[in-house]
């Protein structure tokens, strides 16, 4: 097991594990961490798990661990691994099950002041609007032919539809749709847990959340944004239901004859890979982008869904009850961008997972209005404490991969949590500051507790110190739904 003296300091932000330190080691580990993080990250797998992903054919220097980390699948939430296109392999442990989870931010004009006599009832609009919890199946049941749709068009299905407008597609990653997408690569299992599962939220660490904007701490983007301070926000949080979860679980299985056919030596068996130049490498992209594209369109019919609850609900109280799209943003996904390495542009499949795609400025993948500022990040805390809306910097392209945190990361393990915590008194202490909630399971909710998360504001501290993203806005939540 690593022990802290085997890491080299770096600077307050910044530790490294060299790539001598296990003779299998393809590349060395880069931590964006404070010494207390670090230490406190000591007591998972999560450091072992990089140093195995260093191990990867292909990789590039340096593998990268953000300071939400917590250990994951074979490969650690919080991580970032760039492999050669050229020669190097896919893992889909590396991307996550919840193929592009992720989390959307659409802001409004209406003040906190306005909107508090209405904020029990907006959370009521938006539970019965938006349908949540395990396997819950949603107003959308597709043929196959429209699921196939899904997986290929991405929110641009929603678009199609009437249920998405240019704005949200310009201001959603890739505009909503990655290229590549192939149904055909997806197993019949996947595609039935997928047909009735659109335009849901599931459960978990999955919500929807309304937010006041605290504080602003860069008044410029946050103009370019939309983002006034006191006014309220919407985040969604969701991913690619049981659809990328199923696609995830068939390659994983399907890859490990690939690990043996391409003669590939793996440190753990949860690393399975595949080149990305082999047929099966391939077929799991292409799988893996039906899953992103189906996961956009899912938070794009949330979003829909969310502003048919705040028309209900405010509708003649307030001035302009619209909520606008701020951005759309992945933190579980493998993509194949350029980056520049030892001066030279180098073509590369980034595996985000639980990490945040966080370009700087000038990058022609941003939507035009912020792409002199740099692209936005949206950085959830918990149901009880603040939300970060960061930017991504010039450092982050040159120090982790374009790529910054994605969360606060986990403290406790969910059954940690379920047995230290009571769902029905946190609620109330919820309620009591102000936090209207609505859970499908008070277990649940003890899962999800404030206090089974790292200090957020500590992780963004450790990014914005690292410089490998700017503070734009704090958030502080008001209403919190759960599946
Ligand atoms: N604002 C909220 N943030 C939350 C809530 N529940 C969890 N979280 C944060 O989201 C990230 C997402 O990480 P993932 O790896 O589970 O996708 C997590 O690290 C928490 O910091 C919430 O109810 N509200
Ligand atoms: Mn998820
Ligand atoms: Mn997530």
């Amino acid at each position: 097991m690593i022990r802290l003296q085997d890491i080299r300091k770096v600077n307050d932000y910044e530790w490294e594990i060299p790539a001598t330190y296990r003779s299998d080691m393809r590349a060395s580990v880069r931590l964006f961490v404070t010494r207390r993080l670090l230490e406190a990250s000591l007591e998972d797998l999560s450091l072992e798990q990089a140093i195995n992903a260093a191990t990867l054919p292909g990789v590039v220097d340096p593998v990268v661990v953000m300071p939400d980390m917590h250990q994951g699948y074979g490969f650690p939430i919080g991580g970032v691994a760039a492999t050669r296109v050229s020669d190097g392999v896919v893992s889909p442990g590396a991307i996550g099950y919840d193929i592009n989870c992720g989390v959307r931010l659409l802001a409004s004009q209406i003040p906190y002041e306005q909107a508090l006599p209405y904020l029990d009832n907006l959370a009521s609009a938006l539970n019965r609007y938006c349908p949540s919890g395990v396997g819950t199946e949603g107003e959308y049941r597709l043929s196959h032919e429209e699921l196939d749709q899904v997986c290929r068009l991405g929110a641009r299905w929603a678009l199609k539809r009437g249920l998405a407008s240019e704005e949200d597609l310009r201001r959603t990653e890739e505009g909503g749709c990655l290229e590549g997408a192939d149904p055909n690569k997806v197993s019949h299992k996947a595609k039935e847990r997928g047909r009735t599962q659109l335009g849901t939220l599931g459960a978990g660490n999955h919500f929807l959340e309304v937010d006041v904007i605290e504080q602003i701490f860069d008044p410029e983007a946050a103009q370019a944004m939309g983002l006034q301070e006191g006014n309220l926000a919407l985040l969604i949080h969701c991913g690619s239901r049981g659809f990328g979860h199923q696609i995830c679980t068939d390659y994983v299985q399907d890859l490990q004859s690939a690990v043996k056919k391409y003669g590939i030596h793996l440190p753990d068996r949860e690393l399975v890979c595949a080149p990305i130049n082999s047929p099966e490498g391939r077929d799991y992209l292409a799988a893996m982008r039906a899953a992103a594209n189906y996961a956009f369109c899912n938070r794009q019919l949330l979003a829909h869904a969310a502003r048919r609850a705040f028309e209900e609900v405010f509708a003649g109280k307030v001035r302009n009850w619209h909520l606008h799209q701020v951005y759309d943003i992945a933190h579980n996904m493998g993509k194949i961008e350029t980056h520049i390495v030892n001066g030279k542009p180098l073509k590369v499949c980034v595996h985000r997972k639980g990490a945040t795609r966080a370009f700087g400025p000038g990058f022609p993948e941003l939507p035009e209005e912020y792409r002199h500022l740099g692209q936005p990040v949206l950085v959830p805390g918990s149901m009880g404490t603040a939300s970060w809306v960061l930017i991504g910097t010039e450092t982050s392209m040159q120090r982790s991969w374009g790529s910054t945190c994605h969360g606060a990361g986990r403290v406790l393990s969910r059954h940690k949590a379920k047995k230290e915590i009571r769902g029905e008194r946190l609620r109330d202490e919820l309620e009591k500051r102000g936090i209207h909630v609505r859970a499908g399971s008070m277990s649940g909710l003890a899962e999800e507790a404030p206090q089974a998360y790292k200090d957020v504001d500590e992780v963004v501290e450790t990014v914005a110190g690292a410089g490998i993203a700017r503070k734009v806005a704090r958030l502080r939540p008001v209403a919190v739904i759960k599946g």
